[in-house]
């Protein structure tokens, strides 16, 4: 990666750019000792859009997601959030708020990110108080709560007290605090019972389409990537197999192991034998 980055200015919020994709990543390598985590990677996520990279343990996904979000390095290739490059390690505080501000991660354990000791409330107002401060943290507390459907109560409890899903509540007000053009999902609903992943999901793309943040799903689950995405990428050891709208991909794989990851999936007359060895095969 070998742009500089562009001066950051704290206070912009993040809000899409017409014409300018949330995120355009191009070339993007990684390598770990012998192993091509990230191999060549390329795609666009349009502004607003919702792009999903599927693909089995080990193929990439989440370090491309890592390398995007800047907690991994890249060895080579671009990042460009709304146009701008994301160039190496941040420079400074204000450089690293104004990148945390353009995207932000969802986790599969939202335990692992919220403080145990802290209340949802207090969680959201530290957030606003890092990123805006001076602004009016109540009301926009409330409305976050409303945005993820969470009451008064659960905004005065610890994480523990809360469910699964509504923990992953919190998790999603608190990236939304700081106004993102970008979500990353790295198996956000993989931890949840399926009710409760449907409903996460739901509130996922009312979101999307009231606030226009265009969402990467990290995901091995196909019907994840069909309920939410316009866009899929697929990833087999490191590089990109096979890309293009969701609903064209999942029903009509150009590539073989498209299909594979597809009769992967359990059902009535699934026979695992034959899959172990077409994968052998591949
Ligand atoms: N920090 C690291 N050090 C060494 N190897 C790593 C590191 N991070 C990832 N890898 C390796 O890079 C490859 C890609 O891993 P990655 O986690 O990106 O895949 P993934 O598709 O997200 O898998 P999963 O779904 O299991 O998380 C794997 O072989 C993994 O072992």
């Amino acid at each position: 990666m070998s742009e500089a980055a562009p001066p950051v200015s704290e206070a912009a919020p993040s809000t899409a750019v017409p014409g300018v994709p949330a995120l355009e990543i191009t070339g993007l390598c990684r390598t770990f000792g012998a192993v091509r985590a990230v191999d060549e990677v390329s795609f666009t996520l349009p502004a607003g859009g919702s792009l999903g990279i599927v693909g089995e343990s080990g193929s990439g996904k989440t370090t491309t997601a890592r390398i995007v979000v800047g907690l991994e390095r890249a060895d080579a290739g671009r990042v460009l959030v709304k146009g701008r490059a994301r160039t190496g390690g941040a420079r400074g505080k204000a450089e690293r708020l104004a990148r945390a501000r353009e995207v932000q991660m969802v986790f599969q354990d939202p335990y692992l990110s919220l403080d145990p000791r802290t209340s949802v409330e207090a969680a959201l107002r530290e957030t606003l108080r890092l990123h805006f401060p001076g602004t009016d943290h109540p009301a926009r507390i409330k409305e976050l709560l409303d945005q993820v459907g969470l009451d008064t109560r659960a905004a005065e409890a610890l994480p523990r007290q809360l469910s699964g899903g509504q923990r992953q509540r919190v998790a999603i007000a608190r990236a939304l605090a700081v106004q993102p053009a970008v979500l990353v999902l790295d198996e956000a609903v993989a931890a949840l019972d399926v009710s409760v992943q449907a409903q996460v999901l739901n509130l996922l793309a009312d979101i999307r389409e009231q606030t226009g943040i265009g969402y990467l799903f990290i995901t091995h689950d196909l019907g994840v990537v069909r309920c939410v995405t316009d866009e899929v990428v697929v990833m087999r050891h490191g590089r990109i197999v096979e890309a293009g709208p969701t609903a064209e991909v999942l029903d009509d794989p150009r590539n073989a192991y498209t299909r594979l990851l597809l009769e992967s999936v359990p059902r009535p007359g699934w026979d695992p034998d034959r899959i172990a060895a077409a994968r052998r095969a591949l």
